[in-house]
């Protein structure tokens, strides 16, 4: 451990700020790490009780022992950031609730490290902001749309829309269990931490019910506009994910103009905690070159 990661503790870096962006005015909740001349912003999935810290705390000391500042932001309607009903596009939300957070920091340009639902939110965020971005890494998300060979929603999707409808342990255990590849790398510490995010916070949970009520398609399916998109891009995926299918990955691959991707054997919907290590090898070189 360095002295740049000795304080590395969600309560240490966690952050509260008022943001007024587009049709939000709410409070967001992130964490705030590290130094450096560029910044890296993680944006969580969708699950209920993800948050910034849950999704990448195997991610952050290796980027910020290389001497970048790191922000996890939590969502509206995630962790301790807002609630908010969403009835339009979920991708298009989320992009300005992060223009919000970069205006208040007076962050010009950052990198985009996107999980699942941030993945989407971070092609939203490049397609109505390029100059504001750097390279973008995507992992299991990107577009909402159809896969070519699995039925949507997929298993994964159902099990996680049912745990929002009906919040219990063992709901959590089987939506987990399908989230990775290796379910035994599952702990009961991780699942309980992820009941007490989960039911800590009712109301995001009716909201995300709402809002899939108003409007099912929460992402939007950017695939024609992906060729707008010319910032450097690693795609990451999953060979197993049961969440969003890997044949996603190769339409963002085919749209985008300057991606890579690869794809991991053996791994689930979490690649970079399934593959912490190689996953982090992988990104800090994307960065660096
Ligand atoms: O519905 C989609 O396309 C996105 C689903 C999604 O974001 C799921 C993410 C789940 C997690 O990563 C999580 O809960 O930690």
């Amino acid at each position: 451990m360095t002295a740049q990661t000795h304080s590395l503790t969600e309560a240490a870096t966690s952050r509260l700020v008022r943001i007024r962006e587009a049709d939000l005015d709410l409070q967001l909740h992130y964490n705030d790490m590290g130094e450096g001349p560029e910044t890296i912003v993680m944006l969580h999935g969708s699950g209920p009780g993800a948050s910034g810290w849950a999704n990448f705390n195997r991610n952050l000391e290796p980027l910020v022992n290389a001497g970048y500042r790191v922000i996890l932001m939590d969502c509206p309607g995630w962790s301790k950031s807002d609630p908010i009903v969403c009835s339009g596009s979920r991708s298009d939300l989320n992009a300005n609730a992060l223009k919000g957070l970069l205006n208040a920091l007076n962050l010009e340009q950052v990198h985009l490290i996107g999980n699942s639902m941030g993945a989407h939110s971070a092609v939203a965020f490049a397609l109505a902001n390029p100059q504001r971005i750097g390279k973008l890494v995507l992992m299991g998300g990107g577009t909402g749309g159809p896969s070519q060979f699995v039925p949507m929603p997929t298993e994964g999707i159902k099990l996680l829309q049912g745990l929002y409808r009906d919040p219990t342990i063992n709901n959590l255990k089987q939506m987990m269990k399908v989230f990775v590849f290796d379910s035994s790398s599952l702990t009961e510490e991780l699942f309980q931490t992820r009941l007490d995010n989960m039911l800590s916070q009712q109301k995001h949970l009716d909201n995300f019910v709402k809002s899939l009520a108003a409007n099912p398609k929460q992402f939007t399916d950017y695939g024609p506009r992906l060729g707008e998109i010319a910032a450097p891009a690693l795609i990451i995926w999953g060979r197993d994910d049961r969440f969003v299918p890997m044949d996603v990955g190769l339409r963002l691959l085919w749209g985008m103009q300057n991606a890579e991707l690869h794809i991991f054997n053996r791994c689930g919907h979490w690649a970079q905690w399934e593959h912490a290590d190689k996953f982090n090898r992988m990104v800090l070189d994307f960065f660096q070159h």
